[in-house]
């Protein structure tokens, strides 16, 4: 049984009186992907956050690849990101809109791997190739590519350093439906050649049943309920859960309904 690559324990974030983050705790195998659903608020951000080392923790601890993730330190840091990228909603604004995107896919190998500036070309090239940009987009600047384009660059950037976990928060979430179909078979064809794990931070559940094995639910920063994706989007058992379910508008919804199960739930 091999042990897990990310393992979250316990973890709170406190923002001033808002608990963001409640006692929430899993584990992801080599080669898993775990969905986090929930609605806008429900700390599911903060926790992307926190695996990332963008924020640090009020308490709770996190493992990557059987050692504490730590958010100081240069080398601890260059660490944790050669172990885990993270991928957000429109990476534009990671993108430098000065360099060329083949640039900026460089960059982390530079940072990371050294190597000559030919391995490092011939590596560009490889992502490129592997996520389905051309050598031209490589030569384009991020603002002249389209939402999906700079998806997969984004995707290409963070692969680059070979990292065994990927977190990508609503990463889908903005481009057009057509788009996030492409990007996300991309998503589940890298992952089935690589091995790479994946925590998918998503309100979108089709997309969740899709891209993710198992998942939790949050609601108000704490997880209702987790297991097989699959059985939780069939048979949810929390009433939070159904809810979400139940406001996915198709044949025969009734709004009304959802509003009154809504206030049920928060009385
Ligand atoms: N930097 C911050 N300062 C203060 N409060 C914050 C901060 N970041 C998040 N929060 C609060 O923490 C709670 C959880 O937010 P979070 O962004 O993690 O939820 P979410 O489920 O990701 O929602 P969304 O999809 O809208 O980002 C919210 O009440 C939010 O207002």
């Amino acid at each position: 049984m091999s042990e897990p690559v990310l393992s979250v324990k316990s973890l709170v974030k406190t923002f001033g009186s808002v608990t963001a983050v409640d006692d929430v705790s899993f584990d992801l195998m080599p080669g898993a992907s775990l969905g986090i659903v929930g609605e806008s608020g429900s700390g599911k951000t903060t926790t992307a956050r926190i695996l990332a080392g963008l924020e640090r923790p009020t308490s709770g601890t996190v493992t990557l690849d059987g050692r504490p993730a730590a958010s100081r330190g240069r080398r601890a840091r260059l660490r944790q990101a050669g172990l885990l990228q993270m991928i957000f909603q429109d990476p534009y604004g990671s993108f430098d809109p000065r360099r060329t995107v083949a640039q900026s896919v460089e960059e982390p190998l530079r940072l990371h791997s050294g190597g000559s500036a030919r391995d490092r070309a011939a590596r560009v090239a490889e992502l490129l190739d592997q996520v389905g940009l051309s050598a031209r987009a490589g030569d384009s600047l991020p603002r002249d590519l389209s939402g999906g384009q700079r998806q997969r660059a984004a995707i290409a950037r963070a692969l680059g350093i070979r990292p065994r976990v990927l977190v990508l928060d609503e990463s889908v979430a903005a481009l057009d439906v057509s788009i996030q179909a492409q990007i996300l078979t991309l998503l589940d064809e890298l992952r089935r050649a690589s091995g790479i794990s994946y925590v998918f931070v998503s309100h979108d559940l089709a997309v969740v049943r899709y891209i993710t094995d198992t998942a939790i639910v949050m609601r108000h920063g704490r997880v209702v309920e987790r297991g097989e994706t699959e059985r939780i989007l069939r048979h949810p058992r929390h009433p939070y859960t159904r809810l979400l379910l139940d406001s996915i508008p198709s044949p025969g919804w009734d709004p009304g309904r959802v509003a009154g199960d809504r206030r049920a739930l928060d009385a």
